[in-house]
């Protein structure tokens, strides 16, 4: 009986060790409007979205990826562009980051010059030189 539940519980540990999966954090920052939504959407959901609204606060998308053999789950969170649908939530995006992706719009060269204020946020908030962006 107790050899049949040591069996049984190292087999459950061997299950749970293939089926874990390693979570990264990718924070998207950006202007408003410069297409975020779009972009996490797409990637995740294989479409542009028909139409969207100004993000309040974050939305969050996941895709399921496997590189290398490895179960990979990307956690993408599409924040507000809008400083005042950011608020005092920023500090908590940038906790336990992984990645950085900056959007800036390509027809819209205000967008790629406001990426300063973006770099700098991340600055504030503490993001350390090892985080990719
Ligand atoms: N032409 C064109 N329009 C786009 C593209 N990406 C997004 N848009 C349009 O740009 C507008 C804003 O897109 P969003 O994805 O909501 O922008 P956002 O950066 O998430 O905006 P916030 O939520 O306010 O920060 C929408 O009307 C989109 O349809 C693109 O690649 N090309």
């Amino acid at each position: 009986m107790e050899s049949s539940l040591e069996f049984s519980s190292s087999l459950g540990s061997v299950s749970s060790l293939l089926s874990r999966c390693r979570t990264f954090k990718v924070l998207v920052i950006g202007d408003s409007g410069v297409g975020k939504t779009c972009l996490t959407h797409r990637l995740c959901a294989g479409e542009f979205p028909r139409r969207t609204e100004a993000t309040i606060g974050v939305d969050f998308r996941e895709r399921a990826l496997d590189i290398d053999g490895e179960k990979i789950k990307l956690q993408l969170w599409d924040t507000a562009g809008q400083e005042r649908f950011r608020k005092s939530m920023v500090q908590h995006y940038y906790r336990s980051v992984h990645a950085v992706l900056f959007v800036y719009d390509v027809t819209c060269p205000a967008s790629f010059n406001g990426l300063t204020a973006w770099v700098e946020e991340c600055r504030q908030n503490s993001l350390g030189h090892e985080i990719p962006r």
